[in-house]
């Protein structure tokens, strides 16, 4: 099977393994080849930009023909199906109502190498600072971890503050419309995912981060830390009331608090300087997707005597039953 892969020296090859590992890189259902003088370890999917800086010494990517795996061990074949479970650094989360939690659990830590705790949520998102409880079903009793995302590190706790990864894809399209000596404000800046990965990109953007959380805004100091980036103000507040102190630098506005972004529309107007980009996540039904947060949107700009040009509406990701995640782009002029 044809793969991109990381080719490497065969005595430097197990860092180099070990890292694509723990970066959810490595593709496990194919077999590490050797290639004379290198070794060939084939990946999941091209590796971010930001990915490559995280990979030890020298290497390439390349491609390779690769054999599968003789007796790779199987979700299924443990428990006839494969569960929705997800992981944070070296946490799998499954949902409370998983039947058989405990059999689920140790068929994922025999499967994933990198998993030492399964957790199960004991109900939704909740609050305002968005955050869960969880019960241990197995490995360490622990809610805290390094989670590793397109070549930035975050510290998180899953009970103190908010995180997905399921936003990932999410974020680096942002990243991707954020350009050098740009201002960015993070509204909701949570533990930093969207905040860091934008300062990573260059040391000329400016990163204004604003969380409610105290928590999060901790986890937020120490990342901006651990990913080495100076250039992200961490600041424990009210979106509302901090957007006062930055009227009219942002050259983008990230709104992720999709259940209650419209209240702070007005502070988002104010931030934004001549060109502005509001990015707003909202959670909408199915047959009214984009049209009431426009009015809303176009509302706040009306207020704020500026006129907004929609530049993109897309659906995120699916919430709940005929609910879903949606982000909003607008130009603010
Ligand atoms: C959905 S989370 C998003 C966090 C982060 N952007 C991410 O993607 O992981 C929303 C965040 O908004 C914060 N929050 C809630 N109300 C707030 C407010 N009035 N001002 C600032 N932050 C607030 C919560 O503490 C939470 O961390």
């Amino acid at each position: 099977m044809k793969r991109i892969c990381i080719r490497v020296l065969r005595k430097k090859g197990e860092p180099v393994r070990r890292a694509l590992l723990e970066m959810d890189l490595l593709d496990n259902s194919l077999r590490i080849c050797t290639d004379g003088e290198s070794l060939c370890l084939p990946l999941v999917r091209e590796p971010h930009e930001n990915e490559l800086w995280e990979i030890p010494g020298e290497f390439e990517l390349s491609g390779y023909d690769f054999e599968p795996q003789k007796e790779q061990l199987k979700l299924e074949d443990f428990l006839g199906r494969v569960p929705h479970f997800e992981v944070i650094g070296d946490i799998a989360l499954i949902e409370d109502d998983v039947p058989e939690p405990e059999k689920v659990a140790e068929a994922i830590m025999k499967v994933k190498n990198n998993v030492r705790t399964v957790l199960a949520a004991l109900g939704p998102v909740e609050g305002e600072f968005r955050t869960r409880r969880f019960r241990k079903i197995a490995g360490e009793d622990k809610t805290s971890t390094i989670h590793r995302e397109y070549g930035c590190r975050y510290y998180i706790d899953l009970e103190k503050a908010y995180f997905t990864p399921r936003l990932a894809t999410e974020r680096s399209r942002i990243l991707a419309q954020v350009r050098e000596g740009q201002t960015v404000v993070d509204m909701f800046a949570g533990v930093g995912p969207y905040s860091i990965m934008i300062a990573k990109k260059s040391p000329d953007i400016r990163v204004i981060a604003v969380d409610k959380n105290p928590d999060a805004v901790e986890f937020l100091r120490r990342n901006i830390e651990l990913n080495s980036v100076s250039n992200v103000e961490a600041i424990e507040g009210d979106a509302n009331r901090e957007a006062e102190r930055f009227s009219g630098l942002a050259d983008h506005v990230i709104m992720n608090l999709p259940h209650n972004a419209h209240e702070f529309l007005d502070a988002a107007m104010r931030l934004c300087a001549p060109e502005a980009i509001i990015h707003y996540y909202g959670i909408t039904p199915e047959d009214d997707l984009f049209g009431s947060s426009l009015e809303l949107i176009g509302q706040a700009a009306g207020r704020a005597g500026r006129i907004i040009e929609v530049s993109d509406t897309r659906i995120v990701r699916s919430y709940a039953p005929h609910q879903l995640n949606v982000c909003i782009e607008v130009k603010v002029i």
